[in-house]
């Protein structure tokens, strides 16, 4: 990456005591021109600083510890995907600070650019997921919330679609892959971009305006072996009397389960699931009749692949406004 002849060079700096901290810096705002530098700061004297978002970041001062810092080079070999730090060192009043810097540098006759491969095609345009009452400030990804939040999350992310029609105007990409955002569709079509869904999946009839809703409509979710959050017990999480009703006719159990031999059983002639990717195996290689309810992320279009593609399942179409899914779940059921 850095050719034949890189170099390595190290730099040692002295930053006596300054009486006038306010007026002085000891090294001014900078970048390194690196491809990465290797930096030892001072274990005893604290001056370093970052910046980050026009706000300067004191670095710790932590005992036998490198700081690796991206360089210029890094940044222009990797398309600006990694960029180079902008720090400074301050003075200080009383002590005295010492650091060592290495500075790995590309083959100073090699001319710098992008490195091949994918990393050269690689832009991130950033988009602001927009504040929804229930979506904890600072959210970007589902990732940073509970499954149980998802639901703000998609609503936030549908009032993206004004900045992702921007990105897609400015920038006229030949291909949008997406996933989960049902509007894509449209907004490709308008813009005369082709549009690949997740791989596996079929084609045609992907997504629709109330897959979304489809991921609002259920609130409670249940893991095996993992109460709910705030429920010690599922059985504690369960509407009041719920055990008592079903006693006789349902079980109610906590830990993990063989799915598969439930499935086996000769009394089991129907799986009601959400279809995420290990039900929708489990029950495609069981001779139970397949009712579908997805929930969230890969189980619409799981269910869409079981029931629009391979014709083996039915969707509990009917999501009801209150929830209440008795009617269409029983209309699922009974005809099959
Ligand atoms: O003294 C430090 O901690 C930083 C030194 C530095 O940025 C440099 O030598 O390029
Ligand atoms: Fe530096």
């Amino acid at each position: 990456m850095c050719g034949e002849n890189a170099t390595m060079e190290t730099r040692f700096n002295m930053y006596p005591p300054c009486p006038r901290v306010d007026n002085v810096l000891g090294f001014k705002p900078h970048a390194d021109g690196s491809a990465f530098t290797f930096l030892l700061p001072d274990k005893n004297a604290e001056g370093l600083q970052f910046l980050k978002d026009g706000k300067w970041y004191k670095a710790p001062t932590l005992q036998d510890t490198f700081l690796i810092l991206v360089g210029d080079m890094t940044e222009i070999m990797s398309n600006g995907i990694y960029k180079s730090v902008i720090h400074r060192v301050v003075t200080n009043k009383e002590k005295e600070r010492i650091s060592v810097a290495t500075f790995c540098n590309a083959d100073a006759d090699k001319e710098i650019q992008p490195i091949d491969g994918p990393v050269s095609e690689l832009r991130f345009h950033p988009i602001t997921v927009p504040h929804v009452d229930g979506l904890p400030a600072g959210t970007e990804t589902p990732s940073d919330i509970p499954v149980t939040l998802w639901k703000f999350f998609t609503e936030a992310f549908d009032l993206t679609r004004d900045q992702v029609e921007a990105a897609v105007r400015a920038l006229k990409p030949d291909l949008i892959l997406f996933d989960l955002a049902h509007w894509i569709p449209e907004v490709a079509r308008e813009h005369g971009v082709k549009r690949v869904p997740p791989p596996g999946y079929p084609s045609s009839k992907l997504y629709r305006a109330h897959d979304a809703h489809a991921l609002l409509s259920f609130s409670v979710y249940y893991k095996s072996g993992q109460p709910p959050k705030g429920a010690k017990t599922i059985q504690e999480a369960l509407p009041e009397g719920f055990e008592e009703r079903v006693k006789g006719r349902g079980v109610v159990w906590g830990g993990w389960v063989q799915q598969p031999l439930i499935l086996a059983h000769p009394s089991v002639g129907c799986f009601v699931s959400h279809c995420g990717f290990g039900s929708m195996w489990e029950s495609l290689v069981s001779d139970c009749q397949i009712v579908l309810l997805p929930y969230l992320v890969d189980q619409v279009l799981n269910t869409r692949l079981l029931t629009e593609e391979l014709e083996v399942s039915v969707e509990v179409e009917e999501k009801k406004q209150d929830g209440s899914l008795k009617e269409s779940l029983s209309d699922a059921i009974t005809c099959l």
